[in-house]
């Protein structure tokens, strides 16, 4: 087999990858592809925890552009992350996975709240921890969420998976004519506001040296190759 050069990763995905072609909510589909990949990566010997955002059914931000409460909005989205965390626990342990979900919001009888130890302790015995909930406060983001725990939980890499195939000089998807960034600096990517990722979990990135790597999700295969050492999607490190 070959060796890891990850061994402890933290996956964020996006809650609008669960709904595949769908305009919101999940697709069973999708969700089992990409619980397929989390399993390879498990097989192969890492220890995995996934943060997963909640896009794909409710954002504070978007709620409060129709005049919601925005705290009242960030509650929601938090709470959305709580159900597609609980639907990727369902799928993991539907091909015989371990899992745990872990929220930042008390909801004691739908999963545990987060708890340091209680979090490493399940993923030195192999189970897929997933952290829903966000950071449990109105705010912030998921982005910011998976790199508050990947440098708590002293995760080797963060990987940010996307639709897109890594870090571009813009947005790829309305500037197709964009450059792509095979390497880069956190402070590349705060200088030139390139928003694959928020600032504020790019900063937490940078100031705890924890690496990020962004990549496509749909690339079947391409998280195994990626925690074995190959170059896939872009990689932001300290230096460039
Ligand atoms: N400079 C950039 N490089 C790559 N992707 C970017 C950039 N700026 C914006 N993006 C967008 O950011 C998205 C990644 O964020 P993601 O969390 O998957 O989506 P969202 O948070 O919007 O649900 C990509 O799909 C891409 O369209
Ligand atoms: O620490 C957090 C994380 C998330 N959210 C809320 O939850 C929503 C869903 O998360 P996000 O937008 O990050 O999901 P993604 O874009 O990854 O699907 C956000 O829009 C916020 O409203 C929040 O208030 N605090």
């Amino acid at each position: 087999m070959t060796a890891l050069v990850y061994r402890r990763i933290l996956l964020k995905l996006s809650g609008e990858a669960l709904m595949g072609e769908g305009a919101h909510g999940i697709d069973p589909d999708v969700l089992e592809r990409y619980a397929r990949e989390v399993q390879a990566l498990v097989a192969a010997g890492a220890q995995v925890a996934l943060v997963i955002g909640g896009g794909n059914i409710f954002r504070g931000a978007g709620l409060a552009a129709r005049g919601m409460d925005r705290v009242t909005g960030d509650h929601m989205g938090m709470l959305a992350t709580v159900m597609n965390a609980l639907a990727m626990r369902d799928a993991l342990e539907r091909l015989g996975l371990p899992a745990r979900v872990m929220s930042a919001l008390e909801v004691d009888q739908v999963c545990e709240g987060y708890a340091h130890r209680r979090a490493l302790k399940h993923l030195e015995c192999g189970r897929v921890v997933l952290f829903a909930g966000g950071t449990g406060n109105p705010f912030f983001t998921t982005d910011s969420a998976a790199s508050l725990r990947a440098v708590e939980i002293g995760a080797d890499l963060l990987v940010k998976a996307t639709k897109v195939d890594g870090v571009y000089s813009a947005d790829p998807v309305t500037e197709p004519s964009a450059a792509f960034y095979p390497r880069l600096s956190y402070d590349q990517a705060l200088r030139e506001d390139l928003r694959v990722m928020d600032a504020t979990a790019i900063v937490l990135c940078r100031d705890h040296a924890m690496p990020l790597r962004v990549m496509n999700i749909n690339e079947t295969g391409a998280l195994l190759r990626l925690i074995r050492g190959e170059d896939v999607g872009s990689l932001v490190v300290s230096e460039s």
